[in-house]
């Protein structure tokens, strides 16, 4: 990790905030703490996020799970430790509580272990956001809290996935793509775009519009579904990727918007250019996303499909075709029957759930479904076959 710009970074002190509850809607079931996963590229400002996370005053009890905080630069524990008194040499303390209501846990020796520590102390927060390492697949780490089941039956009681949110470094992030490539397979950066519910575009001010525009379009054409912002110094409104429900909804109708939340960053207007489909030599390499429309589907159609899905995800296949070929990171659907019942669906790597959300009539959703893959080799011969069961 490198920090520069040490004495910009240290926040103010906070005296005496005014702590209120972060207004989520809590879980039905009563009270599981929603929990986000920060991803990010090497360097790309995740902690520069969290430490904002953890020392402004936005009136939010959120707990951050950090990595290796007790071991990295000088700076972090120093920031982490503003408004707490503590000794630095105290710094593996797993716990700090923080003036503006935050909560900081180390994650350095298993996450579990640290979650498990956090969850002691709930109700003295509402949120829990996890960092994971630059180098991580945030895919099995979702899948960890998403559907695992012995995780459901201890802390899964407690915590609910709310979505993954992937950091970009605006100066790299090319780069770190295009290195990527060279290796075999998909690397981490492309894992975690295409796993991502939100992508936050990080150091836009040292970058020219010209090379913003250029990796949004690289990135929306790895993941066309995540909105993506813009941001300086992880300077975001805590809406945009706390309690986006990414786990519990069906894909966004719309295209994704893009956005920005850095104020210089106004320029972002015109950005709407990029988010057509396009060819980009990043796809021809593999990684795309596909996505198609449906009308209201029978009984019949639904069952195919979910046979479908199943040889995709669980043989990388096509009903048809050969063996290994496929590899999905992440998929999303909602779908109406006949009957007017409607389903979503929600997927990461081999995992996926379906599951039905009531009547269409009662909710006044559109009739329309929609089906998003994100992933490697999916081809004309993809799109061809899915839609043949679903029109
Ligand atoms: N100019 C500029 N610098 C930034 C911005 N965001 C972060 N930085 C700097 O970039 C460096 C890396 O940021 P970190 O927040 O440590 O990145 P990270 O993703 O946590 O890094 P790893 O944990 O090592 O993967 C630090 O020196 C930050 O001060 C930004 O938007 N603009």
């Amino acid at each position: 990790m490198i920090m520069t710009d040490l004495d910009d970074d240290i926040p103010q002190l906070i005296e005496q905030p005014e702590v209120k509850s972060i207004g989520l809607q809590p879980d039905v079931a009563g009270a599981r703490v929603p929990l986000t996963i920060i991803s990010g590229f090497l360097g790309a400002g995740k902690s520069t996020l969290l430490q904002r996370i953890l020392t402004e005053r936005h009136g939010y009890r959120i707990a951050v799970i950090m990595n290796e905080f007790g071991d990295t630069a000088d700076i972090e524990s120093k920031t982490i430790n503003v408004g707490t008194g503590e000794d630095p040499s105290e710094r593996s303390e797993e716990f700090l509580e923080l003036a503006n209501g935050c909560l900081c846990c180390s994650i350095k020796d298993t996450g579990i272990a640290a979650i498990e520590k956090l969850m002691q102390k709930k109700g003295a927060f509402d949120y829990i956001l996890l960092e994971t390492t630059g180098l991580a697949d945030p895919g099995p780490i979702a899948s960890m809290f998403w559907y695992n089941e012995e995780f459901a039956m201890g802390l899964g009681r407690d915590i609910t996935l709310d979505g993954v949110v992937c950091v970009v470094d605006a100066v790299f992030g090319k780069k770190q793509i295009e290195e990527d490539h060279a290796v075999d397979g998909l690397g981490e950066s492309l894992r975690q775009i295409g796993c991502a519910d939100v992508v936050l575009l990080n150091k836009v001010d040292l970058v020219s519009q010209p090379a913003v525009t250029e990796l949004q379009g690289i990135i929306n054409g790895v993941n066309p579904v995540a909105p993506l912002y813009q941001t300086v110094r992880g300077e975001i409104d805590l809406k945009c990727i706390l309690d986006l429900k990414a786990f519990s909804c069906g894909p966004d109708t719309r295209n994704a918007p893009i956005k920005s939340s850095h104020p210089d960053a106004g320029h972002a207007h015109h950005h709407d250019d990029n988010r057509q489909p396009h060819e980009t030599h990043y796809e021809m390499r593999g990684i795309s996303s596909l996505q198609v429309s449906c009308p209201p589907l029978s009984g019949g159609q639904f069952e195919e499909f979910d046979e479908w899905l199943r040889s995709i995800l669980w043989e990388g296949k096509l009903p048809s075709g050969q063996e290994g070929k496929l590899e999905v990171l992440r998929c999303k659907g909602m779908f109406t029957l006949d009957s007017g019942e409607q389903y979503v669906l929600q997927g990461v790597r081999n995992l996926y759930e379906i599951e039905a959300v009531g009547q269409k009539r009662s909710l006044g959703v559109p009739e329309e479904g929609k089906v998003v893959l994100i992933g490697k080799g999916l081809d004309e011969d993809v799109r061809r076959s899915l839609m043949e069961i679903l029109s």
